[in-house]
Parts: C-alpha cells; sequence; structure tokens
C-alpha cells in the first residue's frame, strides 16, 4: 500500500537557495499598502468546478467595486462564450465605474489574443495581461522550447499585443496597459526572468513613468514550492537588475501551497513589489491564490488603512461565499466563524479583563484628546471595524471559565457579578455543559442564570416576589443617636402567588426584611456579601437602575460553607437590595413548605389597621375608605380575639365577604331591575326590588339615580336613610374594568316610640358603575335592616 516514504530526498528535490549578497528585504517594513488586483473573476473562477454565471460574475464584480478595488481581471475571455460575454455585458451596461481598471488574460497565442482584445473594445480602461511559462521544467516539457524560443514567444506576442491593442485604441478610445507574466516565476532561473521581461519590455516599446503607462511584470509563485524568504529573494533580484525600474510596476502572484501565501507576498513586497494578485479568502487553483483580504487587514491591524474596505465582512462572506460555492473555514484569518471566539478559560478572562482596562484606558484617552489604541489580549482586531459583535467573542462550552460565563452576563444582562457569585454561577454552567457535552449559547446562560437567581420576572420568578413596600424610620430606643434609628420594612409580598403583608425592623432595609422573613415565614437568614453598582447606559442616564448582589447564610453559622446569592434590579437602590434578599431565599427554600401566613392583630400586636387594610387591597383589589377600614378592623379583631389574635390571611378576606356581603348571592333586599330617566326634576328610577324573594315595583324622583333610589326606598320603608359616606374606584384592568362602590347609610327609625339610629356599609362591584353605587345602596341597606311597611 503506497505511503510516505522513509526518505523523501529520494523523491522530492529541494529548492535552490540563491546567493542574494546584501539582501535588503529583511530590514524593511511595509508603511504602504500595494496597489491591489483581485483575479477571483478569472483566477478564482478558473479554479471552481462549476464555475460561475454571468449573474454570478456581476454580483462579485459589484462586491470589488463596493470593497474599492481599482483592478479587477474579470475574464480569461477567449475561454469560454460565458467569459467573453461577460466582458461585453460590463462594458456595454456601462457596469464599470470610471476609475476602475479591468484585466483580462491570454495566453501567447494570436487567435486568443485577438478575442481577448475584442472583448474589451470599447471600455474605457484596459489591462492586457499576456503569460507564458518560462521554468526549464515548462519549456523543456510542456512547450519543447529552449530559452531563446521562450523568449521569442514572449515577444512576438506582445508586439502583436501592441498591435492589436493601438488599432482598437485608434477605433473605440480604448486606453491599454500591458502585464506580462512569466508564469511559474519562482521556479525559473532568476537571471532568466529578468531576460525575458527586459526583452518584453523593449517588444511593448512604450513603458513610461506615470503611474499608467508603466509595464506590469507580474511574478507568479505558480506553484509555492519553497519558503517565503527564498520567493522574497527571487523578488529583490528581480527588482534590484530589471532596466529602467522606473517604467515598471513589480506584482506579485503568490499562490498557497505551502500555506505561505500570505508571507510570501508580504515579505515579496519588502523586497522591492508594488501590486499583489490574489482572491477574496484565497480561493484559486489548488490550495488558492493569496488570501486579499487577510493580506489588507494585516496592514489594517499594523495601523495602515489598506485602501479596501471590509466593513461589513459577513455580507463579503456571504457573497463570496454565494458565488464560488466554496465555504470559507471557521479558523480562516479575520472571517472564520470562529475567529473572534474564545471557549477556553484563560482566554476569556484575559479578554474580559481587557475589556475591562481598555475602556478605562480608552476614556482617559478621551478626555486627552489621544487615540484609542486597541490592545486587547487575544484578539488582534477589533471585531467592530469588520461589521461583527463581541457577542461571538466569548463563547462557553466545558473548557471555559467564570471569566467568560460572567462576561457573557455583563454582556447581556448588564450584570457585573462579584467575584464570588462569578464562582457559585460558574458551577451551575459547568454542571449544564458537562450534561449537554455542547456549547453553550448566550441563550442558554442568560437563561440558567434567570433560573439560578429567579431573575428577570414572569417565567423565572421565584415562590417570594416583592410587589410593595415601604421602608420607614423609627427611633431606636437603646441609642442615642438618630443615625442608629430603626429601619421598618413594610411590604407586600407574594408568596405563592398570593400576596401577602408582613414587617420587620433592622438597622436598615435587608436586615428589616430578613426580620419580617423571620417573623412571618420561619426563614432565619442572615447577610454576609453585598454589593451593587448602577446599571445605565451613558444615553440614558434618567433611566439608570441599579443591581445588587446578596449572600445568605444561614443565621446560626454565619461561616457556613453553603451559601445562596441573589440577584435584584431596581430603579431604586433598597429594592433592588430587597429583590436580591428574596432572588437568595428563594433559592434557599426550594420547595420547602412555608408556614401559613397570618396577621396578629390582637392587642399589643405588630399588625394594625393599615396591614388589613393592605389584605383586603391585595386579595379582593378593594382599597377601603378610610371609615370602613377602622369598622373592618374592628370586627377582624373581634373574630380573631378567639384565636389568640391572630387571623389567617385567607380568613381575613372570607371574613370581608361575609361582613359586606361582597361578591356573594343576593340579599334579603336587592334591586332586581331599574331603568334610569332624565326628567325635568331630575333623575327617574323605575325598577323592581326583591325583598325577602318578593318583587315589589317601585318608582322614585332624586337629583341624581342615589337619591331617586332612595326615594324608591323610602316609599317602602319606615324611617329614613341618609348617605353618610360615598366613594367609588375602578377595579380591574383593560376592557375587565369595572367599578368598586362603597356605600353607608345612616338608618333612623321609630319603632314603639323608641328611635333607633343605626349605620351600615355597602360594598358593592359591577361593571357598570351606576349600578354599582345603586347595588351597593340597596346592600347597605340591607345590612342597617330597614323596616318594610309596604306589603308586598
Ligand atoms: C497558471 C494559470 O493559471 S494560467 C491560466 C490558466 N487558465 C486557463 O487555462 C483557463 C482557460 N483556458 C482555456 O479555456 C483553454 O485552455 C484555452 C481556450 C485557452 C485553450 O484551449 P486549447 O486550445 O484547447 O488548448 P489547451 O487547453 O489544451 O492548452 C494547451 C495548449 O496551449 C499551450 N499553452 C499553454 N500556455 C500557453 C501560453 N501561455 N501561451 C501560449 N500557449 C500556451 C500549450 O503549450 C498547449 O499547446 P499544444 O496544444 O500545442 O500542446
Ligand atoms: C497567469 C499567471 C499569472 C497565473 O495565474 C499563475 O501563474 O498562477
Amino acid at each position: 500500500m503506497p505511503c510516505m516514504l522513509i526518505d523523501p530526498s529520494q523523491k522530492y528535490k529541494p529548492y535552490t537557495p540563491l546567493h542574494l549578497h546584501n539582501r535588503q528585504w529583511p530590514a524593511k517594513r511595509s508603511t504602504v499598502p500595494p496597489i491591489w488586483l483581485s483575479t477571483d473573476l478569472r483566477d478564482g473562477n478558473q479554479a471552481l468546478a462549476n464555475p460561475m454565471t454571468i449573474e454570478q460574475k456581476t454580483t462579485f464584480f459589484k462586491l470589488l467595486v463596493e470593497c474599492g478595488y481599482k483592478e479587477i481581471e474579470v475574464a480569461y475571455p477567449a475561454a469560454s462564450d460565458t467569459d467573453f460575454n461577460f466582458v461585453r455585458g460590463l462594458i456595454e451596461k456601462k457596469q464599470i465605474p470610471d476609475d476602475v481598471w479591468i484585466q483580462v488574460l491570454t495566453p501567447a497565442r494570436e487567435d486568443l489574443i485577438k478575442r481577448t482584445v475584442d472583448a474589451v473594445a470599447g471600455s474605457k480602461r484596459a489591462i492586457i495581461h499576456m503569460y507564458n511559462a518560462t521554468s526549464s521544467l515548462f519549456r523543456n516539457v510542456v512547450f519543447k522550447n529552449s530559452k531563446e524560443e521562450t523568449i521569442q514567444l514572449a515577444v512576438e506576442h506582445t508586439e502583436f499585443v501592441r498591435r492589436l491593442t493601438d488599432e482598437c485604441t485608434e477605433t473605440y478610445g480604448t486606453v491599454f496597459r500591458y502585464e506580462y507574466s512569466p508564469e511559474t516565476f519562482s521556479q525559473t532561473e532568476p537571471e532568466f526572468a529578468v531576460e525575458i521581461c527586459n526583452a518584453v519590455k523593449a517588444a511593448w516599446g512604450k513603458a513610461g513613468t506615470d503611474t499608467f503607462n508603466k509595464i506590469i511584470f507580474n511574478l507568479p509563485a505558480t506553484v509555492e514550492i519553497a519558503p517565503p524568504n527564498h520567493f522574497a529573494d527571487l523578488v529583490e533580484y528581480f527588482h534590484t537588475r530589471i532596466s529602467e525600474r522606473e517604467k515598471i510596476l513589480i506584482s506579485l502572484h503568490p499562490h498557497n501551497d505551502r500555506g505561505t501565501g500570505i508571507a510570501a507576498a508580504e515579505l515579496g513586497i519588502l523586497a522591492g513589489a508594488d501590486r499583489v494578485e490574489g482572491c477574496l479568502f484565497g480561493n484559486g487553483e489548488r490550495t488558492g491564490n493569496v488570501d486579499l483580504v487577510n493580506l489588507a487587514l494585516n496592514y489594517y491591524t499594523q495601523g495602515i488603512h489598506p485602501n479596501v474596505h471590509f466593513n461589513d465582512i459577513q455580507y463579503v462572506i456571504d457573497v463570496v461565499t454565494q458565488c464560488n460555492d466554496l465555504p470559507v473555514h471557521p479558523r480562516h484569518p479575520y472571517a472564520g466563524d470562529l475567529v473572534f471566539s474564545a471557549f477556553s478559560g484563560s482566554h476569556q478572562d484575559a479578554i474580559k479583563k481587557g475589556f475591562e482596562d481598555q475602556a478605562k484606558r480608552h476614556a482617559l484617552a478621551r478626555s486627552r484628546g489621544e487615540s484609542e489604541i486597541w490592545e486587547m489580549p487575544y484578539l488582534p482586531i477589533d471585531p467592530v471595524d469588520l461589521g461583527q459583535t463581541y457577542e461571538a467573542v466569548i463563547r462557553v462550552n466545558s473548557q471555559s471559565g467564570k471569566g467568560g460565563v460572567a462576561y457573557l452576563v455583563k454582556q447581556h444582562l448588564h450584570l457585573d457579578l462579584p467575584r464570588k457569585l462569578q464562582i457559585a454561577f460558574y458551577q451551575v454552567v459547568q454542571v449544564i455543559a458537562d450534561r449537554e457535552a455542547r456549547e453553550m449559547t448566550v441563550d442558554d446562560i442568560t437563561t440558567a442564570f434567570r433560573e439560578a437567581y429567579h431573575f428577570g420576572g414572569g417565567k423565572h420568578k421565584g415562590r417570594l416576589t416583592l410587589s410593595s413596600f415601604r421602608v420607614s424610620s423609627a427611633p431606636n430606643p437603646d441609642a442615642a443617636d438618630e443615625a442608629e434609628d430603626i429601619r421598618q420594612f413594610d411590604g407586600t409580598i407574594s408568596v405563592d402567588g398570593v400576596l401577602r403583608v408582613i414587617r420587620g425592623d433592622g438597622n436598615g432595609p435587608i436586615s428589616a426584611l430578613l426580620d419580617a422573613l423571620r417573623t412571618h415565614l420561619d426563614i432565619d437568614l442572615a447577610l454576609r456579601e453585598y454589593s451593587e453598582h448602577s446599571i445605565d447606559t451613558e444615553a440614558d442616564l434618567q433611566n439608570s437602575r441599579a443591581a445588587s448582589y446578596i449572600e445568605l447564610v444561614p443565621a446560626n453559622d454565619r461561616k457556613s460553607a453553603v451559601s445562596w446569592w441573589g440577584v435584584g434590579v431596581d430603579r431604586d437602590i433598597a429594592g433592588s437590595g430587597l429583590r436580591a434578599v428574596l432572588s437568595a431565599v428563594n433559592s434557599h427554600i426550594g420547595d420547602r413548605v412555608l408556614p401559613e401566613l397570618k396577621l396578629s392583630v390582637g392587642f399589643n400586636a405588630r399588625s394594625g389597621q393599615s396591614d388589613v387594610s393592605s389584605a383586603i387591597l391585595n386579595s379582593l383589589g378593594l382599597e377601603l375608605p378610610r371609615r370602613l377600614q377602622a369598622a373592618f378592623f374592628e370586627v377582624v379583631q373581634r373574630a380573631a380575639a378567639g384565636s389568640g389574635g391572630e387571623i389567617a390571611h385567607d380568613a381575613l378576606s372570607a371574613l370581608f365577604r361575609e361582613t359586606y356581603g361582597y361578591d356573594s348571592p343576593p340579599e334579603k333586599l336587592s334591586l332586581k331591575s331599574f331603568e334610569l330617566d332624565r326628567v325635568e326634576a331630575g333623575t327617574s328610577l323605575s325598577g323592581e326590588f326583591l325583598y325577602e324573594g318578593k318583587v315589589q315595583k317601585v318608582q322614585g324622583i332624586g337629583n341624581g339615580p342615589l337619591s331617586a333610589l332612595l326615594a324608591c326606598l323610602h316609599k317602602v320603608i319606615d324611617g329614613a336613610l341618609v348617605i353618610r359616606e360615598y366613594s367609588e374606584h375602578a377595579l380591574g384592568q383593560g376592557t375587565e374594568v369595572g367599578a368598586a362602590t362603597y356605600v353607608e347609610l345612616v338608618y333612623e327609625v321609630t319603632e314603639n316610640e323608641r328611635t333607633l339610629k343605626t349605620s351600615g356599609w355597602g360594598v358593592v362591584s359591577d361593571t357598570d358603575i351606576a349600578a354599582s353605587g345603586l347595588h351597593a345602596v340597596m346592600s347597605a341597606a340591607s345590612r342597617v335592616g330597614v323596616v318594610w311597611k309596604t306589603p308586598v
């Protein structure tokens, strides 16, 4: 079976080094970019299994123009009708900008040269590029020509090119330049390459010293057979020995067989070349032509603008891959999918620190009016310059570390995690990455973060969430100084979806909340670490928010190895701290059953009238008027008296419903139906009362609906009803909005010569505000025990 030879010297010859004395190129530095020629549409195209269609070539040509290429080899027109017609199309449809030179390639054969010149006739500017191979291998094997015959071939056909182009200029006004390639230059004897080019120059006979009448000698490494320093030696040899150097542009055309095409081009430029031919992303025969994107961006990262643009490199990649039907390798310099990515922990850590440090350095440089120099571990270019985002820079798998994970959390959630939390969250991510055995996407990481810390509302919220709170200050009886005042936390938290009112004291909001949690929910935790920062964008300082990070430990073991981290964000710094506490508490409680929350309303108890009212607001949405608050608090206290002053939240709302008939079936007296009419004297109400299950038609007039209703009532009851208090508010939201109405009635009636005065509340909600008020009056009337006089 064929395999690698033990002694490859028996099969392969090494290159013959050039003994160049006093070579200059190693000490040189390139400070201006070369002239670029894209040969994508010729050398790139000829290397494709399926050459491009005219449409694809046109798309590619437009892209090259957009990128800023001014010299574009558009075809080998003699090769096919497609190539010929493409060139004609560009010219006839006037698709070639005035400052762009199209270039066309031809071998040294008269019929093919003629077809080539015909292809560009009528264009404004064209470079005719003729080639013949010059190395001994080609002379001997392919052409079977001596050196003299090889020179003769080149000279005669150069003269032919000159004749045809002169005629074409005369007929069509096309301006021509001439490029000659001693194909296989890098395998040609260096002195022969110089000799044949001098002969071609003489045959062309009109090389001048202006940029556009210089003759172009294009020196190809048709096949790369030696290291790039050898290529540089050959170029320097040519550059220093060719006659009338000032009338020549030396162009390089490196291929990449040894993988050093870029190096060959860069060293060749140091050795004296002015121009480089290549293809975007290195398409081309075999291993490709030199990559023009790579070369150009190598200049860019030296602080030298390459005069071509890749502001949106992804767009360039998309067009090129679509036209060539070849992918760009994920590790391709500057362009691959993975080149702005770091998976490994130490790289990520360095990049994260690099960004943080650079932000400070740049701010300082900005303030001093200095340049903001890019200096970033592992990243030779700022991805943003190529239209890429940082999102892809740090990617996470099982090789990643806390730094990279924290970087992504910072980028995407704007949270700058303290070091210990980075470590804690990293462990969460590691478990998932190991389990899934795949890369963690940004979405995976942010979701894991939200889940781990119950962060970000809706989907990820924990069992305890903060609904509303008030932190107030109360004097500390044990302290002489106001600075030591006690902080009191009064808040409503949702516990497993049910709103609860809790209260606690401490020396700050956080310890007050911890106290409340201890008192009401048996959650006994203490604070071990706390930090916060503001989250703001320079553009939107007004909307800045605070982020807090909290580590909680069991209150009886402050050195505990186990701890729970919490994260909270709020517009208000106290709010963010409180949310962070609940975030950590949620991790701590897991799904453990929590004690039933009770209000303590007895003598000396911690909960008062406002707690009871908050509980009703939270459970039923009712904002009780002050007098009703007081009335109901008395009811609650009486009810709680039998249970040591404690009452559960659920029992509280049941008690309210029962006491005021709220949301309950019709009472003893109710309004079955009604109609309101505007009449001259005010409002007329006609309808039906339902009293102890019997219907009574009624009709009354008043200033408004309520007084009309009282008029109706006064026709059927003994005594007098007066409205002492009336209030209403909207209930619910959106299309579900209704009204809640509170009515307090005072009833005075004389029975057996004794005048009795009672009062009572009616509380009703209805989608119709008028109905809500009328029903509330009826409910209150029912509750004060009106005495019915009219037989029903
Ligand atoms: C290194 C490079 O990339 S050079 C550019 C290479 N690109 C291409 O070849 C793509 C386009 N080429 C073609 O379509 C065809 O080869 C054509 C149309 C140019 C010519 O086709 P054909 O006439 O069928 O010739 P063929 O393709 O076999 O080419 C080989 C012939 O050209 C000769 N030849 C090769 N290079 C040259 C040259 N630079 N100058 C003159 N003759 C040449 C060969 O000696 C050979 O001649 P022979 O038939 O007398 O032995
Ligand atoms: C025609 C020449 C320049 C060529 O394409 C090569 O040598 O690779």
